[in-house]
């Protein structure tokens, strides 16, 4: 609701109440409606301010409403008739100003923002437009280009920068709903012919259709199949280009196609899931409500390789003092320089000061004494990081927590090496650690609750979407994986070529396909990793057990380009061709073309036409048939936290929302009958066999998500 008071005997002030982000819901949109008549009829009040309860303006339209019946009175003549209104209409932003929250602001004929307040319009985010006149009024008011930025990134600016681009009227670091009453007070009775934005000229935008060309361009590349980006700058180009009323009639029609679009609907899954995932729970009981985690103050990490070095800067720009231990000299040294840089240049970034002063660097590792966490970053070898796991207990103080960020290792077995298993868990990161926003933690059956919610907080501290999953050999995203790249090297065996596999992924929305990642992240990871499995067998053998490894088919491709060298990037070849070690751009390269044709005779293989759908079925519904046994074993608590999985640290497109739900976008039925299908072809594959969650779930007709 909103509450309607008179303050200093002439101001009325309309309190928005909708906790906890006082959302436009329906109830509220009537309260302001409500509110905004009682104002202008009473005589005594001479001008007006709009603030939200507890420190925040608003966040917007309430996005639970969409897809269901909305009712009550539209956004978009609400604010008309707060633009309208011939009283001075103040907007008092504290906390956040979002979306339909903002474009209320703009309604009105001035706006006061706190220092600290957050403004923008991050529809775009949610697969939809600024359609409550947002898209018209901000070009009018700031300008075509700078308005452009704003909405189709959908990117929050700081009062500061919303001063300086000209959205608010004036920042306060004092009580904002006092100065807002004050300024109120003093325009009362001035004349608001030229405060309402609707009736401004855009600003003339020289070259307009060079311009929107090239804007149009930028999203299309950047957005990657999404199509509210797209819609954004269409709409754009109407307040560019129509008189208001025109613009506005050209926003209903684009926000229309995209409202009901199955792309929203991932986006604004994907919102809730973010925030789902944060509400965990382990089969052992413990969760997010009933666990309190310990104060972590100080936190080590042990090895300072790539991943070492990000998680010590992570640690760091949070704030907590880091003891970062490295046992051999040359490598801590080129650590201490690598991190101050990554500090400094991230403080850069942000406009703060650098904190290299909160890192103590140490060759001895009985430096993580004091330490409350401990966070193991050595080599991914099970030998060495027992050592260490052995080492920790000797050394850290009673109640320390220990992690490790291993992508894989049994956590169970790690804790078995310490004197209080339930102080272990997994702290898996993604490279680069500072950077990544996905945080894996991995519990083991005897890691306390107490202990997952200490990770949980940290990660969040952190700034990472923390998901709490179960041990298993490569967790929930690196387990998933195996099969989507098992059925790439298939598919090359087949007929297939890098780059048909790549454009597939690619064009679905992958920023980058299959192979070329795997030339990034180098081929010798893996290779080590099936070495260890014993897996690889040195040289090409043919015949039928050729290519049967363990009772399944296996595909030594990989192994055989690490035989000759070929590791991707950094040697500057792999699936394809660079120009130097350590080049970024990829080449098609005709020796890998031959090199396919020569295997496939040797192995005796045909190659056939394989399409694109063929390759997004077979990587695609692989790996998502690996999500539903994930699921169907308890080692993800929900489809959520998969999909949160995969959207913040495995580039999967957002606006399909993550793997499982893809699936229910596609269709369970359909997805096993394709598994169903490829498996017949394929029996020696049991990854394309669909697990028995997945048949039961098609049998039953129950859907994962409530959503679809
Ligand atoms: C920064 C925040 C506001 C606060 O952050 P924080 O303090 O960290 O808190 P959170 O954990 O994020 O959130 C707390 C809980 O609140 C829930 N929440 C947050 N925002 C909303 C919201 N806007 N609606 C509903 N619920 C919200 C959140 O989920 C948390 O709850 P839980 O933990 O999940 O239970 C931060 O929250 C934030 O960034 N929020 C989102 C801001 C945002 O994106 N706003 C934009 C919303 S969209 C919008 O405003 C659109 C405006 C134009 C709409 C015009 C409508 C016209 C419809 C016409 C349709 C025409 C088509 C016709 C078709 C046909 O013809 O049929």
């Amino acid at each position: 609701m909103a509450q309607f008071s008179l303050v200093s005997a002439s101001v009325g002030l309309i309190t928005l109440q909708n906790p906890p982000v006082n959302a436009l819901s329906a109830v509220l949109r009537q309260g302001i409606v409500d509110a905004v008549e009682k104002a202008l009829c009473d005589p005594k009040v001479k001008s007006v301010v709009i603030c939200g309860q507890n420190g925040i303006f608003c966040g917007g339209a309430d996005i639970r409403e969409f897809g269901t019946n909305m009712r009550g009175p539209p956004l978009i003549p609400m604010i008309h008739a707060i633009e309208s209104a011939n009283k001075p209409m103040v907007a008092a932003i504290e906390g956040s100003a979002l979306g339909g929250g903002l474009e209320l602001a703009l309604g009105c004929h001035y706006r006061i923002a706190h220092s600290q307040a957050r403004l923008g319009l991050p529809e775009v985010t949610l697969g939809l437009l600024p359609a409550a006149g947002g898209s018209q009024r901000l070009p009018r008011l700031i300008g075509v280009p700078a308005a452009l930025n704003l909405i189709t990134t959908g990117r929050h600016v700081t009062a500061a920068e919303a001063l300086q681009l000209g959205i608010v009227d004036q920042v306060t670091d004092h009580n904002t709903v006092d100065a807002a009453v004050k300024f109120s007070q003093s325009v009362a009775g001035q004349s608001l012919d030229g405060r309402r934005i609707s009736t401004y000229p855009c600003p003339v935008q020289p070259n307009l259709d060079a311009f929107f060309e090239e804007a149009m361009l930028k999203v299309r590349q950047s957005a990657r199949g999404a199509i509210a980006p797209v819609a954004c700058v269409q709409a754009v180009r109407a307040a560019a280009t129509l008189p208001y009323a025109q613009g506005m009639k050209r926003e209903k029609e684009l926000m229309a196609t995209l409202f009901t679009s199955g792309q929203a609907r991932a986006l604004q899954y994907c919102f809730f899931a973010q925030r789902a995932v944060g509400r965990w729970s382990t089969p052992s009981g413990g969760r997010w409500d009933t666990s309190k985690p310990r104060p972590v103050h100080t936190a080590a990490v042990i090895g300072l390789g790539t991943m070492g070095r990000g998680i010590t800067v992570a640690l760091a720009q949070t704030g907590l003092s880091v003891v970062a231990v490295e046992t051999q000299v040359k490598q801590l040294t080129e650590a201490k320089q690598a991190v101050s840089g990554m500090l400094e240049r991230g403080a850069t970034r942000r406009g703060a000061a650098p904190t290299p002063d909160r890192i103590t660097y140490s060759e001895n590792i009985q430096a993580v004494a004091g330490a409350d966490l401990v966070i193991e970053a050595v080599f991914e070898d099970m030998a060495l990081k027992e050592k260490v796991f052995r080492q920790l207990s000797d050394v850290c103080k009673p109640g320390a927590l220990l992690c490790t960020n291993t992508s894989a290792l049994d956590i169970d077995h790690l804790a078995s090496q310490t004197r209080n298993p339930e102080l272990v868990v997994g702290m898996h990161f993604f490279a680069p650690a500072h950077v990544m926003k996905l945080l894996e933690v991995v519990y083991g059956p005897r890691s306390s609750s107490q202990a997952v919610a200490t990770a949980m907080q940290l990660g969040k501290k952190m700034g990472k979407i923390s998901v709490a999953v179960g041990n298993c050999r490569g967790f929930v995203g690196n387990r998933m994986l195996k099969p989507y790249l098992e059925q790439a090297f298939f598919l090359l065996e087949e007929g297939a070529t890098p780059e048909l596999v790549d454009r597939a992924l690619e064009d679905f929305g992958f920023p980058m396909g299959v192979f070329k990642v795997s030339d990034l992240s180098g081929l010798d990871v893996g290779w080590r990793v099936r070495k260890a499995d014993g897996m690889v067998e040195s040289g090409l053998s043919t015949g039928p057990s050729a290519r049967i490894r363990q009772g399944r088919r296996y595909s030594p491709l990989g192994d055989l380009l690490c035989e000759q060298g070929r590791f991707g990037q950094k040697t500057g070849r792999g699936w394809y061709l660079y120009d130097k070690p350590g080049g970024r751009v990829s080449k098609s390269d005709p020796w890998l073309h031959s090199f396919l044709e020569e295997y496939r005779v040797q192995q005796g293989l045909v190659a056939r036409r394989v399409d694109q759908q063929e390759v997004l079925e077979r990587c695609l519904f692989a790996l998502i048939n690996e999500g539903f046994q994930i699921l169907e074993e308890g080692i993800a608590a929900g489809p959520e936290d998969i999909d949160a999985i995969y959207v913040f640290g495995y580039g999967w497109p957002r606006h399909r929302g993550g793997p499982m739900f893809y699936a229910g976008m596609v269709g369970l039925a359909k997805v096993m009958e394709r598994l169903d299908h490829y498996h017949q072809a394929h029996p020696d594959e049991p990854s394309l066999q669909p697990c028995s969650l997945l048949r039961r779930l098609v049998a039953s007709g129950k859907k994962l998500h409530s959503q679809l």
